[in-house]
Formats: C-alpha cells, structure tokens, sequence
C-alpha cells in the first residue's frame, strides 16, 4: 500500500468579511519533504498555515495527518493534538527560561527529556549552550534554539512563516541550510511560508504558488522556474522581457522572428516572455546584426541606454529600433557597453514563454 501524505490538505476555503482569502486550497507534504508556500504579501498564506495549526478553522476544506482526518466541517482536533510544530518569525523564546528549559518545554516531564534535549543542542551546533539565557545568545543563536525547542517533540509536521525573515543576509542562508538538515535527519513534513522567491527556490522540494487565495501552480522548483503557468508566474521569480505579438495562422510575427502558437486564433495577442540571463548580445556590423539561426530565430537592433555592474554579472538595458520598448540583458561577469552602441539581441528560443495575453 502505498504511503498517504503525512500532511493532505484539500478545497481549503476561508473568507474574512466576505471575502475569499483562502480560495480551495490543496497540497500535501511527504514525511522528510518541504513544500513551500510562496506568493506575495497578502495572498493567504499565513491563513492556510493558521488553519493548519488549528489556531482558524476554515470555512470549507479538510485536513489530513498520515491519512487520518483532524480536520472538516464537523470535525477539529485541538492545536495542541495535531503533532504539528510552529516556528514563526518572532520566535520569541522565554527569557526567563534557560535555553536546555526552553528547549525542554514541549516534552513533559520524564528520564528522556535530558537526552534529547542534549541531542537536540548536539544537532543545532550548540552543544554546550544549556545553562545560557536567552539575552546571552545571537540572533542566530536564538533561531537555532527556537528551531531546537520546536522539533524536540519530534512534531509530525513543521509549520515555519518566514521563520528566517529576523536574521541578516550572510546569517540567514546559514541558518536555513541547518534548519534544513535538521528537519531532513528528523524526518519532519515542512510547510514553509514564504513571499521571496530566493528563500523558496533554496529550500524546498516543491513550491505551491499562491496568489489572491488560490494556488495557481505547484511543482518542483525547477519545473515552476522553467515552465511557469502564466507571465505573472514567471515574473514572480525574476524581471522578465515581455515582446508582443498576434497570432496569424497558428503563427506569431515578432521581431525575433515568427514563433508558433498552435491552437490560438487569429488574432490573439500573445506575449513571449525571456528572462534577462536567455537573451543573446551580438554586435553591429555596420547596420547588419548575426545571421538568422533556429535556436535564436532572427536578432533585432537596439540602442544601449544603460549598462550596470552588478558583481558577478552585469545588466544591459536596450531601447529596440521596431518599437522603442526597453528589453534587459543579463551577462556573466563585466560587460559594460556605452549608452548609445548598437547591438543586436536575440532570444534563446528553448527559454521563452508564450501566453496569450490575459
Ligand atoms: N482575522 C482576520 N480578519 C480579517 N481579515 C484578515 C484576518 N486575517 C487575515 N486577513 C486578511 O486576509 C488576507 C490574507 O492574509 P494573510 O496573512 O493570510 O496573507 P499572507 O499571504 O500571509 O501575507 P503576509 O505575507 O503579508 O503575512 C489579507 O488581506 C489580510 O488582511
């Protein structure tokens, strides 16, 4: 038989004042899995999470634990039942507490709480942290005590809402990579929430994107990155290059070349979408650009505005000849045209999207 979900949540539905902020909602999450939940600010996500913890109750919707319900209309098992662990972004441990008490305080009473506490120190790198106080520690020490007090109780699930979002840059890749060998050697089920691309890409095994409620596209981080569902997808997760475009005989003209847009009518409006990194730079020789090819179709001119050095690439911003629309350019290492060189771009073809226009 094979393994139900250790966390299955399904049609979740929430309003608040009539308005539907968690809008049928399903994922599940493997035991030794992070699934995060990544979308902007205000979508819902930190109200899905609080269904889950059981701290809501939703409107509609069910939730599942190793296949057993805790969660329906009729049905709520208390927060305090539901074998999940919560870490937010205010993590606050007792200051009154030492931190192998704080790191104690979900385990009861009984002759394994001192070892496992003691492992739980071990895992975190702060072996001999015990006897301290919360205000002798760093932020980032405090975080891997807060990561050490929740998993403790060997939770189910690990609920975690911008846990990492408090730490500074360098700390916080750091900080995250623990969390995750952590949570991996534990074996623990992860939703994690978040509204930076980067910390998602980073962390999970796989990403639900959610916007105005509702999860618009789920996969691996890979597959979301190179095969997003519409442009406000692939935006989320870097500037992207839009190129307009109608479709005539199940082909789009553009001044790229013609790309094939099967299964449209005449006269849709379509965008090809590119990423800054997938255009191609060629230079001017003297009015002509590089020859047509079929990966990169036909290049088309524009004029340098601006080239910036960003550390281990630059950024090229061109106004184009046909239409005087501004496309990017990303490049490895130094690259720094002057602002008023012709150049010629083209599409790597494998790289863009193409939507119709929503
Ligand atoms: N208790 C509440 N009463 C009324 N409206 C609420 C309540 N909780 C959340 N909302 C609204 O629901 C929407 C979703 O909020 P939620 O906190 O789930 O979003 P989020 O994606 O987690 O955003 P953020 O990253 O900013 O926390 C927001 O518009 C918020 O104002």
């Amino acid at each position: 038989m094979t393994q139900p979900p250790r966390l299955e949540v399904t049609h979740l539905a929430k309003s608040f004042d009539r308005r539907r902020v968690v809008d049928d909602v399903s994922l599940s999450v493997m035991p030794g899995q992070v699934t995060c939940l990544l979308g902007p600010s205000g979508c819902g996500k930190s109200t899905t999470l609080r269904i889950i913890a059981g701290v809501d109750r939703p409107d509609a919707g069910r939730i599942a634990v190793d296949g057993a319900l805790i969660c329906d209309s009729t049905t709520s098992v208390p927060p305090e039942d539901r074998s999940i662990g919560l870490m937010f972004q205010d993590f606050a441990l007792f200051p009154h507490l030492s931190v192998a008490q704080n790191v104690a305080f979900g385990l009861g009473r009984g002759r394994d709480v001192a070892p496992r506490v003691a492992e739980m120190l071990a895992r975190v790198d702060l072996p001999d942290y015990g006897n301290r106080y919360p205000h002798e520690l760093s932020g980032g020490e405090q975080q891997r005590v807060a990561l050490a007090r929740a998993i403790a109780p060997r939770p189910r699930i690990m609920l975690m809402d911008e846990p990492f979002s408090g730490l500074d840059d360098r700390l916080r890749d750091e900080i995250r990579d623990q969390t995750l060998d952590v949570l991996k050697a534990e074996g623990t089920a992860v939703l994690l929430v978040t509204h930076e691309p980067g910390e998602a890409m980073r962390m999970a095994d796989e990403i639900a994107l959610m916007r105005d409620g509702r999860i618009v596209q789920r996969g691996a981080p890979y597959n979301i990155y190179n095969t997003p569902v519409d442009l406000a997808a692939a935006a989320f997760f870097s500037d992207i290059n839009v190129i307009q475009g109608k479709v005539r005989g199940a082909l789009t003209d553009t001044p790229f070349g013609q790309f094939l847009t099967p299964g449209l009518p005449d006269g849709t409006l379509v965008d090809i979408c590119i990423r800054p990194q997938h255009l191609k730079i060629d230079f001017d020789r003297a009015g002509r650009g590089p020859s047509p090819t079929p990966m990169e179709g036909s290049p088309a001119r524009g004029i340098v505005q601006r080239a910036r050095f960003m550390g281990s690439e630059s950024l090229v911003e061109f106004r184009m000849d046909h239409d005087g629309t501004i496309l990017t350019a990303k490049v490895p290492s130094v690259f720094l045209p002057k602002p008023g060189t012709p150049l010629w771009l083209m599409l790597r073809r494998d790289r863009c999207f193409v939507f119709p226009r929503a």
